[in-house]
């Protein structure tokens, strides 16, 4: 089964050479044509919809954009169709970071019905310019050929386009295997950990939407030389749609789902084309209904898609680990013990008429575990989004060795040195624990998609990766690096997280209810983490419910009660107060 995974992609090479060659009828070369411009726009839709969790009905117009552009440039240039390809994917690329721009700011329903915007406004588009033949199309365009030779038909086309079509998966498996891809995969979880870890989440969503367009661009030059002429109808919302059934059905979240849909449904679509007016004894486009019952059972009872069912029989290799001798990451000057690291001043935060944090200060020195605590609503967890920059503040000033920070944007304040763990963990399951913490040196890596995708980026992931394996055993997970993250127990979970924070180098360590959830001897490790992180000097503000864990490990202790500053002391003296007792047993003071 290793092998299986391992070689693959080799037996997909193998088996396509065997085909080109091979004397199979032309029909099925056709057919394998077809579904290899189907699996291009998949690809895309993988990344764009199963990694980034964006829904898009607009893939058509950009196969079209791809498609009206190399027609144009050959019909009324005579230059090259490989120009009429840099035409397609310049204009593709320039359109779709228009629209890109403006709609990937939308979530939730929106940003699918403006997809189904974008889709029809392009499809009118093409359809009533003069200049692209409105309805009718243009006609005549020319073959493609490759160094003098015809490409353009049958079997040569066939070998051009797969040849495409498996360079592109590879490209999109090396770059989710990268220090971009990890942050793409953080985004289908939402934005708040990705942004959290440094990740500038829209800036990756319309470098997503523009790959997935590109690849839909040069499926549409291919298409557009095959076909020798190209009309509107094949670029509509129908065809996006179509896309979309096809990658869902594959699977949305593989890369090989991608081919796999757009195999089986052309295969589908073309065996109940023949079979279906046979059993009803009548013609019609039958087949859309069944496709439509198809996609039904499939949501329902696979929802991972038809790839899935693969991928879980096959085991995964643990990474090859290959960087023992990588350079260690640039390290940041950290603040020198008992040096004043945060200095929160006055902060309020108002919702509505509630005032969740009503003019809280507190400091907090280098080396020092700071405890922030409460009873249930007292504001805690609102005073640290406030601080990380999750939440704006209504009044106030928060200020990190020496700088203002308060009004910055999470990313910005994770980039200055302070990193953070969540209340409900926040991981991208399907990765493994590994992975999951090299998410947290973003930062400390600059390879974008294009190093990724051509594997220029080789040197910085084994540092990044060995930095990953350090903080994991500085945590004590060093036995679990290539255990899948969403199969962990409560407790690795959120020692995971704590590791990823502290893979960004931060100056600042903030922790929200790390023990929450956790077993008594999950707590009792977490506690031996904290304290000798304290001992190496980090600097730690600790959000908590759990009073042996606080008194434990803290230096000192702010309480808050209904938003305000309680009283603060060293455990012993906070233990003493009755204010303190009062506040948590609910009797007055
Ligand atoms: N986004 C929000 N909109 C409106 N009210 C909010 C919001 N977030 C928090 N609150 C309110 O602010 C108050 C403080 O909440 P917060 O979550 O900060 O308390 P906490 O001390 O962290 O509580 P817990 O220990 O239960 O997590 C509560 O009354 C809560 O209902």
């Amino acid at each position: 089964m290793l092998l299986a995974r391992r070689y693959g992609l080799l037996a997909l090479v193998i088996v396509l050479a065997v085909i080109a060659v091979a004397p199979l009828p032309d029909f099925w070369i056709t057919q394998l044509n077809y579904i290899g411009l189907y699996s291009l726009v998949c690809l895309g839709l993988v990344l764009l919809t199963g990694i980034a969790g964006l829904t898009s009905f607009g893939q058509a117009a950009f196969v079209g954009i791809g498609a009206y552009a190399t027609a144009w440039v050959t019909l009324n240039t005579g230059l090259s169709p490989w120009l009429g390809l840099l035409a397609g994917l310049a204009i593709t690329g320039v359109s779709a970071l228009i629209v890109g721009g403006i709609t990937l700011r939308m979530s939730g329903h929106y940003l699918p019905l403006a997809t189904i915007a974008w889709g029809l406004s392009l499809y009118y588009l093409m359809s009533n310019l003069d200049a692209l033949g409105k309805y009718d199309g243009l006609l005549g365009v020319p073959g493609l050929s490759l160094f003098g030779m015809e490409v353009g038909q049958g079997r040569g086309f066939f070998a051009l386009t797969w040849f495409i079509v498996v360079l592109a998966a590879l490209a999109v498996i090396r770059l989710l295997d990268s220090r971009p891809g990890r942050a793409m995969r953080a985004l289908r979880t939402g934005t708040q950990m990705a942004e959290a870890m440094g990740v500038n989440t829209l800036r990756y969503k319309i470098v997503i939407f523009i790959i997935a367009a590109l690849l839909a661009s040069v499926s549409g030059w291919l298409y557009a030389h095959y076909q020798h002429s190209v009309n509107p109808s094949p670029f509509g919302l129908k065809m996006g749609i179509e896309y979309l059934f096809m990658t869902v059905v594959g699977g949305v979240g593989y890369v090989w789902g991608a081919i796999t849909g757009a195999l089986l449904t052309k295969l589908l679509e073309d065996q109940l084309q023949v079979l279906l007016p046979w059993l009803i004894g009548t013609s019609g486009s039958y087949e859309i209904i069944v496709f439509g019952m198809v996609l039904v059972i499939v949501l329902k009872y696979l929802p991972s898609g038809l790839w899935s069912l693969v991928e879980s029989r096959l085991p995964r290799p643990p990474r090859s680990m290959d960087w023992a001798d990588a350079a260690a990451l640039p390290e940041r000057r950290k603040p020198a013990a008992g040096e004043l690291v945060l200095d929160v001043q006055s902060i309020r935060k108002e919702f509505g008429g509630l005032v969740a944090v009503n003019d809280i200060s507190f400091k907090l020195h280098a080396g020092q575990i700071l405890g922030l605590i409460g009873p249930n609503g007292a504001g805690k967890s609102t005073t640290f989004n406030l601080v990380t920059g999750l939440l704006r503040l209504t009044s106030g000033k928060v200020v990190f060795c020496g700088e203002t920070i308060s009004g910055q944007r999470s990313r910005e304040i994770a980039r200055r040195g302070i990193s953070r763990t969540f209340q409900h963990v926040r991981m991208i399951p399907d990765m493994t624990v590994l992975e999951n913490v090299a998410l947290g040196a973003h930062l400390r890596g600059g390879k974008g998609v294009v190093s990724a995708m051509t594997g220029l980026n080789r040197q910085e992931e084994r540092q990044l990766m060995r930095e990953a394996q350090r903080q994991l055993e500085r945590v004590g997970m060093g036995a679990s690096l290539h255990e899948q993250a969403g199969n962990l127990a409560m407790g690795p979970q959120r020692l995971m997280e704590i590791a990823r924070a502290l893979c960004s180098d931060p100056a600042l360590l903030l922790l929200d209810e790390p023990a929450a959830g956790l077993r008594h001897k999950e707590k009792q490790a977490l506690a031996d983490v904290l304290r000798q992180l304290r001992s190496e000097g980090v600097s730690i503000l600790l959000v908590e419910h759990d009073m042996d864990l606080v008194m434990d490990v803290c230096d000192h202790l702010v309480v808050m009660e209904f938003g305000t500053h309680l009283m603060e002391g060293t455990p012993a003296e906070v233990q003493q107060s009755p204010a303190v007792r009062a506040a948590y047993l609910g009797t007055e003071h």
